[in-house]
Protein backbone atom coordinates (compact mmCIF):
# COMPACT_ATOMS: atom_id res chain seq x y z
CA UNK A 1 0.00 0.00 0.00
CA UNK A 2 1.04 3.76 -0.73
CA UNK A 3 2.06 5.64 1.90
CA UNK A 4 -1.49 7.04 3.42
CA UNK A 5 -1.71 10.90 4.47
CA UNK A 6 -3.88 11.27 7.40
CA UNK A 7 -5.48 13.92 9.75
CA UNK A 8 -5.67 13.44 13.55
CA UNK A 9 -7.96 16.36 14.36
CA UNK A 10 -8.52 17.19 17.62
CA UNK A 11 -8.89 19.58 20.40
CA UNK A 12 -5.87 18.82 22.44
CA UNK A 13 -2.56 16.62 21.84
CA UNK A 14 0.53 16.14 24.21
CA UNK A 15 3.13 17.79 24.29
CA UNK A 16 1.76 21.16 22.88
CA UNK A 17 -1.41 21.27 25.08
CA UNK A 18 -2.92 18.53 27.83
CA UNK A 19 -5.94 18.26 29.73
CA UNK A 20 -6.42 14.70 29.84
CA UNK A 21 -6.06 11.21 27.88
CA UNK A 22 -7.14 12.67 24.67
CA UNK A 23 -3.85 14.81 24.75
CA UNK A 24 -2.07 11.55 25.45
CA UNK A 25 -3.50 9.87 22.26
CA UNK A 26 -3.68 12.27 20.06
CA UNK A 27 0.22 13.43 20.61
CA UNK A 28 1.31 9.93 20.54
CA UNK A 29 -0.32 7.19 17.80
CA UNK A 30 1.46 9.39 15.48
CA UNK A 31 4.50 8.25 15.92
CA UNK A 32 3.53 4.72 16.05
CA UNK A 33 1.72 5.28 12.60
CA UNK A 34 4.74 6.04 11.44
CA UNK A 35 6.72 2.76 10.89
CA UNK A 36 3.61 1.35 9.39
CA UNK A 37 3.39 3.88 6.25
CA UNK A 38 1.02 6.14 7.69
CA UNK A 39 1.93 10.02 7.27
CA UNK A 40 0.14 10.94 10.23
CA UNK A 41 -0.36 15.20 10.91
CA UNK A 42 -2.43 16.27 13.81
CA UNK A 43 -4.03 19.44 13.40
CA UNK A 44 -5.15 21.29 16.75
CA UNK A 45 -6.92 24.83 17.81
CA UNK A 46 -4.17 27.50 18.05
CA UNK A 47 -4.63 27.93 21.98
CA UNK A 48 -2.93 31.09 23.27
CA UNK A 49 0.30 30.94 24.29
CA UNK A 50 1.32 27.73 21.75
CA UNK A 51 4.57 28.80 19.92
CA UNK A 52 4.22 27.87 15.93
CA UNK A 53 5.86 29.20 12.89
CA UNK A 54 2.88 30.74 10.61
CA UNK A 55 2.84 28.92 6.96
CA UNK A 56 -0.29 29.99 5.77
CA UNK A 57 -3.70 31.04 5.79
CA UNK A 58 -7.38 29.18 5.06
CA UNK A 59 -10.44 30.03 4.44
CA UNK A 60 -13.57 28.93 5.17
CA UNK A 61 -17.24 29.70 5.12
CA UNK A 62 -18.88 31.07 8.53
CA UNK A 63 -22.61 32.43 8.70
CA UNK A 64 -22.31 32.82 4.98
CA UNK A 65 -19.12 34.95 4.46
CA UNK A 66 -16.04 33.84 4.05
CA UNK A 67 -12.76 33.78 7.28
CA UNK A 68 -9.71 33.70 6.81
CA UNK A 69 -7.56 31.39 9.77
CA UNK A 70 -3.81 31.67 10.15
CA UNK A 71 -1.99 28.24 9.79
CA UNK A 72 0.90 27.44 11.74
CA UNK A 73 3.08 24.53 11.81
CA UNK A 74 5.90 22.93 14.40
CA UNK A 75 7.53 19.84 14.44
CA UNK A 76 7.53 18.40 18.03
CA UNK A 77 9.11 14.16 18.38
CA UNK A 78 8.96 13.91 15.04
CA UNK A 79 5.34 14.73 14.71
CA UNK A 80 4.00 17.33 12.40
CA UNK A 81 1.50 19.79 14.10
CA UNK A 82 -0.85 22.02 12.65
CA UNK A 83 -2.63 24.60 14.62
CA UNK A 84 -5.63 26.70 12.71
CA UNK A 85 -5.55 30.08 14.02
CA UNK A 86 -9.02 31.34 15.26
CA UNK A 87 -9.53 34.51 17.44
CA UNK A 88 -11.62 32.26 19.48
CA UNK A 89 -8.74 30.15 20.38
CA UNK A 90 -6.79 33.96 21.43
CA UNK A 91 -8.07 33.54 24.93
CA UNK A 92 -9.89 31.14 27.57
CA UNK A 93 -9.47 27.29 28.58
CA UNK A 94 -9.29 24.67 26.06
CA UNK A 95 -12.66 23.73 27.47
CA UNK A 96 -15.65 24.81 29.47
CA UNK A 97 -15.86 28.32 27.65
CA UNK A 98 -20.05 29.25 27.30
CA UNK A 99 -18.69 29.69 23.62
CA UNK A 100 -17.19 26.03 23.04
CA UNK A 101 -20.06 25.02 20.75
CA UNK A 102 -19.08 28.13 18.61
CA UNK A 103 -15.70 28.36 18.40
CA UNK A 104 -15.49 24.26 18.00
CA UNK A 105 -17.70 24.38 14.88
CA UNK A 106 -15.72 27.19 13.58
CA UNK A 107 -12.64 24.76 14.19
CA UNK A 108 -14.13 22.08 12.33
CA UNK A 109 -15.33 24.12 9.44
CA UNK A 110 -11.94 25.60 8.70
CA UNK A 111 -10.21 22.28 9.22
CA UNK A 112 -12.51 20.78 6.50
CA UNK A 113 -11.06 22.94 4.03
CA UNK A 114 -7.00 21.73 4.64
CA UNK A 115 -6.17 19.77 1.15
CA UNK A 116 -3.24 16.90 0.32
CA UNK A 117 -4.69 14.12 3.04
CA UNK A 118 -6.31 10.96 2.18
CA UNK A 119 -7.99 10.78 5.33
CA UNK A 120 -8.87 12.59 8.06
CA UNK A 121 -9.67 10.75 11.49
CA UNK A 122 -11.53 12.97 13.59
CA UNK A 123 -11.54 12.72 17.44
CA UNK A 124 -14.40 13.84 20.07
CA UNK A 125 -17.24 15.90 19.80
CA UNK A 126 -14.90 19.05 18.86
CA UNK A 127 -14.44 17.62 15.23
CA UNK A 128 -17.08 15.36 14.67
CA UNK A 129 -18.88 17.67 12.26
CA UNK A 130 -15.96 16.52 9.49
CA UNK A 131 -17.47 13.80 7.77
CA UNK A 132 -20.58 16.29 7.22
CA UNK A 133 -18.09 18.76 5.64
CA UNK A 134 -15.92 17.14 3.24
CA UNK A 135 -16.30 14.45 0.96
CA UNK A 136 -12.55 13.06 2.11
CA UNK A 137 -13.10 9.70 3.73
CA UNK A 138 -13.23 10.34 7.85
CA UNK A 139 -12.87 8.08 11.09
CA UNK A 140 -14.40 9.07 13.96
CA UNK A 141 -13.05 8.04 17.54
CA UNK A 142 -15.30 8.51 20.62
CA UNK A 143 -12.75 9.19 23.60
CA UNK A 144 -16.13 10.13 25.82
CA UNK A 145 -19.35 9.60 25.08
CA UNK A 146 -20.31 11.81 27.46
CA UNK A 147 -19.71 14.95 25.99
CA UNK A 148 -21.42 15.72 22.83
CA UNK A 149 -21.66 18.92 21.63
CA UNK A 150 -25.53 20.14 21.91
CA UNK A 151 -26.55 23.05 19.83
CA UNK A 152 -29.34 25.03 18.99
CA UNK A 153 -30.18 24.30 15.94
CA UNK A 154 -31.19 27.55 14.20
CA UNK A 155 -27.39 28.69 15.60
CA UNK A 156 -26.13 25.60 14.39
CA UNK A 157 -27.53 25.67 10.57
CA UNK A 158 -27.15 29.35 10.56
CA UNK A 159 -23.69 29.40 11.43
CA UNK A 160 -22.43 26.25 8.90
CA UNK A 161 -24.78 27.05 6.05
CA UNK A 162 -25.94 23.53 6.01
CA UNK A 163 -29.21 22.07 5.33
CA UNK A 164 -31.77 22.00 7.49
CA UNK A 165 -32.92 18.31 6.12
CA UNK A 166 -29.86 16.87 8.25
CA UNK A 167 -32.21 18.15 11.25
CA UNK A 168 -34.08 14.39 11.48
CA UNK A 169 -33.59 11.60 13.91
CA UNK A 170 -31.42 9.77 12.01
CA UNK A 171 -28.99 12.26 11.58
CA UNK A 172 -28.32 15.14 13.82
CA UNK A 173 -31.33 15.73 15.61
CA UNK A 174 -31.13 14.93 19.14
CA UNK A 175 -34.16 15.55 21.56
CA UNK A 176 -34.70 19.26 19.97
CA UNK A 177 -31.31 19.88 19.37
CA UNK A 178 -28.23 19.37 17.51
CA UNK A 179 -26.28 16.62 18.61
CA UNK A 180 -22.28 16.60 17.05
CA UNK A 181 -21.56 13.40 18.54
CA UNK A 182 -24.28 11.98 16.61
CA UNK A 183 -23.10 13.55 14.08
CA UNK A 184 -19.91 11.91 13.53
CA UNK A 185 -21.41 8.87 14.38
CA UNK A 186 -23.92 8.65 11.70
CA UNK A 187 -21.43 9.75 9.06
CA UNK A 188 -18.03 8.87 9.21
CA UNK A 189 -16.74 5.64 7.33
CA UNK A 190 -16.14 4.37 10.73
CA UNK A 191 -16.31 4.75 14.38
CA UNK A 192 -14.02 3.67 17.06
CA UNK A 193 -13.67 4.09 20.13
CA UNK A 194 -11.07 3.60 22.44
CA UNK A 195 -11.45 -0.39 24.58
CA UNK A 196 -13.51 -3.43 22.96
CA UNK A 197 -15.10 -2.99 26.62
CA UNK A 198 -16.23 0.46 26.12
CA UNK A 199 -17.61 -0.56 22.38
CA UNK A 200 -19.55 -2.87 24.25
CA UNK A 201 -20.80 -1.02 26.81
CA UNK A 202 -22.13 2.13 25.04
CA UNK A 203 -24.65 0.03 22.81
CA UNK A 204 -27.05 -0.30 26.14
CA UNK A 205 -28.75 2.09 27.79
CA UNK A 206 -27.03 2.40 30.72
CA UNK A 207 -23.71 3.48 29.14
CA UNK A 208 -24.84 4.79 25.75
CA UNK A 209 -25.68 8.25 26.98
CA UNK A 210 -28.36 8.23 25.33
CA UNK A 211 -26.80 7.04 21.59
CA UNK A 212 -27.03 3.35 22.34
CA UNK A 213 -29.73 3.19 19.64
CA UNK A 214 -27.57 4.96 17.44
CA UNK A 215 -24.31 2.84 18.18
CA UNK A 216 -26.57 -0.59 17.79
CA UNK A 217 -27.83 0.58 14.79
CA UNK A 218 -24.53 1.65 13.16
CA UNK A 219 -22.73 -1.00 14.86
CA UNK A 220 -21.22 -2.63 12.00
CA UNK A 221 -18.91 -0.06 11.50
CA UNK A 222 -18.11 0.35 15.05
CA UNK A 223 -14.56 -0.74 16.76
CA UNK A 224 -13.12 -1.17 19.83
CA UNK A 225 -9.11 -0.08 19.43
CA UNK A 226 -7.28 0.03 23.10
CA UNK A 227 -5.34 2.86 23.41
CA UNK A 228 -1.56 2.68 23.75
CA UNK A 229 1.16 4.31 25.87
CA UNK A 230 3.81 6.30 24.47
CA UNK A 231 6.47 4.10 26.28
CA UNK A 232 9.35 6.67 25.78
CA UNK A 233 7.48 9.71 27.69
CA UNK A 234 5.69 7.03 30.29
CA UNK A 235 9.03 5.01 31.29
CA UNK A 236 10.16 4.63 35.16
CA UNK A 237 13.96 3.62 33.82
CA UNK A 238 13.77 7.33 31.87
CA UNK A 239 11.98 9.85 33.71
CA UNK A 240 13.57 12.75 34.37
CA UNK A 241 10.51 13.80 37.26
CA UNK A 242 11.60 10.88 39.65
CA UNK A 243 14.51 10.94 42.08
CA UNK A 244 16.51 7.71 40.73
CA UNK A 245 15.42 5.36 37.43
CA UNK A 246 14.16 2.25 37.72
CA UNK A 247 12.73 -1.06 36.20
CA UNK A 248 11.38 -4.92 36.74
CA UNK A 249 15.06 -5.79 36.25
CA UNK A 250 16.39 -2.66 39.18
CA UNK A 251 13.77 -1.90 41.02
CA UNK A 252 15.30 -0.53 44.07
CA UNK A 253 14.59 3.02 42.79
CA UNK A 254 11.26 2.78 43.22
CA UNK A 255 11.89 2.98 47.02
CA UNK A 256 13.75 6.54 46.08
CA UNK A 257 10.31 7.69 44.69
CA UNK A 258 8.04 6.57 47.75
CA UNK A 259 10.80 8.26 49.85
CA UNK A 260 10.38 11.07 48.01
CA UNK A 261 6.87 11.48 47.95
CA UNK A 262 6.65 10.71 51.42
CA UNK A 263 8.79 13.64 52.56
CA UNK A 264 7.06 15.69 50.05
CA UNK A 265 3.71 15.24 51.18
CA UNK A 266 4.18 14.41 54.76
CA UNK A 267 2.37 11.29 54.26
CA UNK A 268 2.83 7.69 56.53
CA UNK A 269 3.01 4.60 53.85
CA UNK A 270 1.00 2.93 52.64
CA UNK A 271 -0.15 5.62 50.01
CA UNK A 272 -3.14 5.52 47.88
CA UNK A 273 -3.11 7.70 45.02
CA UNK A 274 -5.34 9.18 42.26
CA UNK A 275 -4.56 11.45 39.79
CA UNK A 276 -7.12 12.65 37.62
CA UNK A 277 -9.77 14.88 36.42
CA UNK A 278 -12.04 15.62 38.90
CA UNK A 279 -15.58 14.60 36.98
CA UNK A 280 -17.98 12.96 38.40
CA UNK A 281 -16.93 9.98 36.10
CA UNK A 282 -14.05 9.32 38.00
CA UNK A 283 -16.18 8.73 40.77
CA UNK A 284 -13.79 9.82 43.00
CA UNK A 285 -16.80 10.73 45.65
CA UNK A 286 -16.79 6.67 46.09
CA UNK A 287 -13.10 7.87 47.42
CA UNK A 288 -14.16 10.49 50.04
CA UNK A 289 -17.11 8.52 51.06
CA UNK A 290 -14.56 5.60 52.25
CA UNK A 291 -11.99 7.76 53.80
CA UNK A 292 -13.10 7.62 57.01
CA UNK A 293 -13.05 3.63 56.90
CA UNK A 294 -9.76 3.89 54.91
CA UNK A 295 -7.67 6.41 57.28
CA UNK A 296 -9.38 3.63 60.55
CA UNK A 297 -7.46 1.03 57.99
CA UNK A 298 -4.48 3.00 58.42
CA UNK A 299 -4.05 4.14 54.98
CA UNK A 300 -2.73 7.83 53.51
CA UNK A 301 -4.45 9.30 50.47
CA UNK A 302 -2.91 11.72 47.88
CA UNK A 303 -5.54 13.05 45.53
CA UNK A 304 -4.03 15.08 42.29
CA UNK A 305 -6.73 16.64 40.20
CA UNK A 306 -8.82 19.74 38.68
CA UNK A 307 -12.11 19.96 37.92
CA UNK A 308 -15.45 19.98 39.92
CA UNK A 309 -15.42 22.84 42.45
CA UNK A 310 -17.10 20.50 45.32
CA UNK A 311 -15.01 17.83 44.84
CA UNK A 312 -11.90 20.50 44.61
CA UNK A 313 -13.13 21.65 47.96
CA UNK A 314 -14.14 18.23 49.73
CA UNK A 315 -10.63 17.12 49.09
CA UNK A 316 -9.20 20.46 50.29
CA UNK A 317 -11.07 20.17 53.38
CA UNK A 318 -10.40 16.74 54.25
CA UNK A 319 -6.46 17.72 53.97
CA UNK A 320 -7.10 20.39 56.93
CA UNK A 321 -8.69 17.90 58.44
CA UNK A 322 -6.39 15.02 58.35
CA UNK A 323 -2.82 16.45 57.88
CA UNK A 324 -0.24 13.25 57.49
CA UNK A 325 -3.12 11.27 56.48
CA UNK A 326 -4.37 12.94 52.78
CA UNK A 327 -2.34 14.86 50.64
CA UNK A 328 -4.98 17.07 47.98
CA UNK A 329 -2.83 18.85 45.28
CA UNK A 330 -5.51 20.98 43.01
CA UNK A 331 -3.09 21.41 40.34
CA UNK A 332 -2.64 20.06 37.09
CA UNK A 333 1.07 19.09 37.26
CA UNK A 334 2.91 16.43 34.84
CA UNK A 335 5.78 16.14 37.40
CA UNK A 336 4.40 15.76 40.76
CA UNK A 337 1.75 13.05 38.92
CA UNK A 338 4.44 11.16 37.42
CA UNK A 339 6.15 10.82 41.33
CA UNK A 340 2.59 10.11 42.53
CA UNK A 341 2.63 7.08 39.66
CA UNK A 342 5.65 5.98 40.87
CA UNK A 343 5.51 6.77 44.54
CA UNK A 344 2.22 5.29 45.85
CA UNK A 345 1.97 2.11 46.78
CA UNK A 346 -1.74 1.56 45.20
CA UNK A 347 -3.49 3.58 42.84
CA UNK A 348 -7.07 4.21 42.49
CA UNK A 349 -9.72 4.41 39.88
CA UNK A 350 -13.09 3.48 41.15
CA UNK A 351 -14.47 5.03 37.38
CA UNK A 352 -18.40 5.20 37.01
CA UNK A 353 -17.67 4.61 33.29
CA UNK A 354 -14.17 4.53 31.78
CA UNK A 355 -13.71 5.02 27.69
CA UNK A 356 -10.41 3.63 28.27
CA UNK A 357 -8.54 4.96 31.08
CA UNK A 358 -4.64 5.99 30.91
CA UNK A 359 -4.04 6.33 34.61
CA UNK A 360 -4.23 2.51 35.20
CA UNK A 361 -1.80 1.58 32.57
CA UNK A 362 0.56 4.36 33.93
CA UNK A 363 0.16 2.98 37.30
CA UNK A 364 0.87 -0.31 36.44
CA UNK A 365 3.90 0.71 33.91
CA UNK A 366 5.81 2.40 36.98
CA UNK A 367 4.87 -0.82 39.32
CA UNK A 368 2.16 0.71 41.25
CA UNK A 369 -0.97 -2.01 41.04
CA UNK A 370 -4.46 -0.24 40.50
CA UNK A 371 -7.44 -0.79 42.43
CA UNK A 372 -10.20 0.01 39.42
CA UNK A 373 -14.21 -0.31 38.72
CA UNK A 374 -14.66 -3.30 36.29
CA UNK A 375 -15.60 -0.77 33.73
CA UNK A 376 -14.76 -0.15 30.38
CA UNK A 377 -11.15 -0.06 29.61
CA UNK A 378 -9.95 -0.82 32.70
CA UNK A 379 -11.88 -4.04 32.88
CA UNK A 380 -9.32 -4.59 29.21
CA UNK A 381 -6.15 -3.57 31.08
CA UNK A 382 -5.96 -4.54 34.68
CA UNK A 383 -5.84 -7.79 35.41
CA UNK A 384 -8.23 -9.35 37.97
CA UNK A 385 -5.83 -10.72 41.05
CA UNK A 386 -2.29 -10.58 39.15
CA UNK A 387 -1.93 -6.99 38.51
CA UNK A 388 -4.16 -5.24 39.85
CA UNK A 389 -7.68 -5.59 41.59
CA UNK A 390 -11.30 -5.18 39.92
CA UNK A 391 -14.44 -4.22 41.80
CA UNK A 392 -17.98 -4.60 40.76
CA UNK A 393 -20.18 -2.26 42.95
CA UNK A 394 -19.99 1.78 42.03
CA UNK A 395 -20.26 2.27 46.10
CA UNK A 396 -17.59 3.15 48.91
CA UNK A 397 -17.82 -0.66 50.41
CA UNK A 398 -16.98 -1.84 46.41
CA UNK A 399 -13.77 0.32 46.55
CA UNK A 400 -12.78 -0.75 49.91
CA UNK A 401 -13.02 -4.39 49.40
CA UNK A 402 -10.89 -3.89 46.52
CA UNK A 403 -8.06 -1.87 48.56
CA UNK A 404 -8.45 -4.94 50.81
CA UNK A 405 -8.11 -7.78 48.86
CA UNK A 406 -4.87 -5.66 46.73
CA UNK A 407 -3.26 -5.60 49.92
CA UNK A 408 -4.26 -8.98 51.10
CA UNK A 409 -2.87 -10.44 47.72
CA UNK A 410 0.18 -8.63 48.26
CA UNK A 411 0.83 -5.33 46.06
CA UNK A 412 4.67 -5.74 45.49
CA UNK A 413 4.17 -8.92 43.43
CA UNK A 414 1.27 -6.78 41.84
CA UNK A 415 3.17 -4.32 40.92
CA UNK A 416 6.51 -6.16 39.58
CA UNK A 417 4.06 -8.55 37.28
CA UNK A 418 1.97 -5.14 36.01
CA UNK A 419 5.49 -3.72 34.85
CA UNK A 420 5.81 -6.39 32.75
CA UNK A 421 2.62 -5.98 30.64
CA UNK A 422 2.81 -4.23 26.96
CA UNK A 423 0.81 -1.51 26.70
CA UNK A 424 2.66 -0.06 23.63
CA UNK A 425 1.05 1.54 20.67
CA UNK A 426 2.22 -1.28 18.18
CA UNK A 427 -0.85 -3.31 18.34
CA UNK A 428 -3.07 -0.80 18.49
CA UNK A 429 -1.65 0.84 15.69
CA UNK A 430 -1.79 -1.93 13.19
CA UNK A 431 -5.20 -2.08 14.65
CA UNK A 432 -5.92 1.70 13.51
CA UNK A 433 -4.35 1.07 9.89
CA UNK A 434 -6.82 -1.85 9.61
CA UNK A 435 -9.61 0.91 10.50
CA UNK A 436 -8.38 3.39 7.78
CA UNK A 437 -7.58 0.89 4.90
CA UNK A 438 -11.50 0.10 5.87
CA UNK A 439 -12.36 3.37 5.80
CA UNK A 440 -10.61 4.09 2.42
CA UNK A 441 -12.76 1.19 0.61
N1 LIG B 1 -3.91 17.09 37.68
C1 LIG B 1 -3.21 16.42 36.77
N2 LIG B 1 -1.89 16.63 36.61
C2 LIG B 1 -1.17 15.94 35.70
N3 LIG B 1 -1.70 15.01 34.89
C3 LIG B 1 -3.01 14.76 34.99
C4 LIG B 1 -3.84 15.44 35.92
N4 LIG B 1 -5.10 14.98 35.81
C5 LIG B 1 -5.07 14.05 34.83
N5 LIG B 1 -3.81 13.91 34.34
C6 LIG B 1 -3.35 13.02 33.28
O1 LIG B 1 -4.36 12.98 32.26
C7 LIG B 1 -4.42 11.66 31.73
C8 LIG B 1 -5.78 11.06 32.05
O2 LIG B 1 -6.09 10.15 31.09
P1 LIG B 1 -7.30 9.10 31.21
O3 LIG B 1 -7.32 8.38 29.94
O4 LIG B 1 -7.08 8.25 32.41
O5 LIG B 1 -8.60 9.98 31.45
P2 LIG B 1 -9.49 11.09 30.65
O6 LIG B 1 -10.81 10.96 31.26
O7 LIG B 1 -8.82 12.41 30.74
O8 LIG B 1 -9.53 10.66 29.12
C9 LIG B 1 -10.60 10.30 28.22
O9 LIG B 1 -9.95 9.97 26.98
C10 LIG B 1 -8.97 8.97 27.15
C11 LIG B 1 -8.27 8.80 25.81
O10 LIG B 1 -8.98 8.04 24.91
C12 LIG B 1 -9.58 7.68 27.65
O11 LIG B 1 -8.53 6.78 27.95
C13 LIG B 1 -10.41 7.93 28.90
O12 LIG B 1 -11.08 6.76 29.29
C14 LIG B 1 -11.38 9.06 28.64
O13 LIG B 1 -12.19 9.34 29.77
C15 LIG B 1 -3.28 10.87 32.34
O14 LIG B 1 -2.12 11.02 31.56
C16 LIG B 1 -3.11 11.57 33.70
O15 LIG B 1 -1.82 11.39 34.23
Amino acid sequence: MERVRVLLVAAEAFPLVKVGGLGDVVGSLPKALKPLGVEATVLLPWHQGLEARRVGAVAFPFEGREEVAALGERVEGGVRFLLLGLPDFAQGRVYGEPDDGRRYVRFALAASRLKGFDLLHAHDWHAALLPLLTPTPVVYTIHNLAHQGLLSPEDFFRWTGLPWSFFHMEALEFYGKVNLMKGGIVFARRVTTVSPSYAEEIQTPAFGEGLDGVLRRHAHKLRGILNGLDTEVWNPAQDPHLPAPYSRENPEGKEKAKAHLQALTGLNPPILAAVSRLDRQKGLDLVLEALPRLLELGFSLYVQGVGDGALEEAFRRAMEAHPGRVHFHGAYDEARARLAYAGADAFLMPSRFEPCGLGQMIAQRYGTPPVVRAVGGLKDTVEDGATGVQFSLPHPEGLLYGVLRLFRLGPEAMGLRGMAKDFSWAGPARAYLQVYREALG
